[in-house]
């Protein structure tokens, strides 16, 4: 069964006067496992894509199914639970709480979730040892480099143990070696927790790794060739 699907999948926007076609018939079938990235030029549909992949916004036509149900046919708050449940996010701003330590960050999902403090800390440590920052668990965000920064909201993405991360222009606020580390991070990671991962990039040189390219173009994808090929 496919983690994620696409039929049909249109979104507009209305913009005044203006009706912005962002996507215009994107059918995409995403297998669990897969390691992804959506490229294109600005204004291509990316963000828009991955919004609806990540159930945070609702097509305008057409469908998106996660795990075998139909987003849009869900309750906001049944959306809500699937989608803390199933994905986790990381965003090019990196988005940590600024006054909290690393630990802290990455322990505040799972005590959203209703997990003992003593048990989040333990599994948050655990995920800053795995992203390489046991020595930094008690800074600040202020404290790390950007790609520290994004190694502590990538292990927060992950703390929950989700199906799926959707990680849009991960590295748009990196210097290109610590682009291409935080992708190899995202490519162990996916490997050893069998996480599917879906990033978008403007950079050609971060696309080594992937099982598979998803170009888009004006709203429309345009070549989306099956994992390993
Ligand atoms: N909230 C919105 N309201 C109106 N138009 C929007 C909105 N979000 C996106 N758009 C428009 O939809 C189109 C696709 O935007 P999107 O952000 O998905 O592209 P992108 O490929 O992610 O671009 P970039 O690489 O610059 O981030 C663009 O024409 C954009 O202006």
């Amino acid at each position: 069964m496919s983690l994620i699907e696409l039929n049909g999948v249109e979104k507009s926007y209305q913009m005044g006067e203006m009706l912005v076609q962002a996507l215009k018939g994107v059918d995409l079938s995403i297998r669990e496992q897969e390691f992804m990235a959506v490229v294109g030029p600005s204004g291509s549909g990316k963000s828009t894509l991955l919004n609806l992949i990540g159930t945070i916004d609702e097509p305008t036509a057409g469908s998106v199914s996660l795990k075998g149900q139909d987003v849009n046919k869900l309750k906001d708050n049944e959306r809500t639970e699937l989608r803390n449940r199933t994905i986790g996010f990381v965003f090019q701003r990196f988005n940590l709480v600024p006054v909290l330590t690393a630990l802290e960050n990455v322990s505040l999902p799972l005590e959203l979730q209703g997990i003992k403090a003593a048990e989040a800390r333990k599994r948050a440590l655990a995920a800053l040892e795995e992203v390489g920052l046991a020595a930094q668990v008690r800074h600040r965000p202020d404290q790390l480099s950007g790609g520290q920064q994004q190694r502590v909201a990538i292990a927060r993405a992950l703390v929950t143990n989700p199906s799926l991360v959707i990680a849009d222009e991960p590295t748009a606020n990196l210097d290109s070696d610590t682009s291409q580390k935080i992708i190899e991070l995202m490519r162990n990671l996916n490997t050893r927790h069998k996480t599917t991962f879906i990033f978008s990039t403007h950079d050609q040189r971060l696309l080594g790794h992937v099982d598979r390219l998803v170009h888009l173009q004006d709203g429309r994808i345009i070549s989306a060739p099956g994992a390993h090929s």
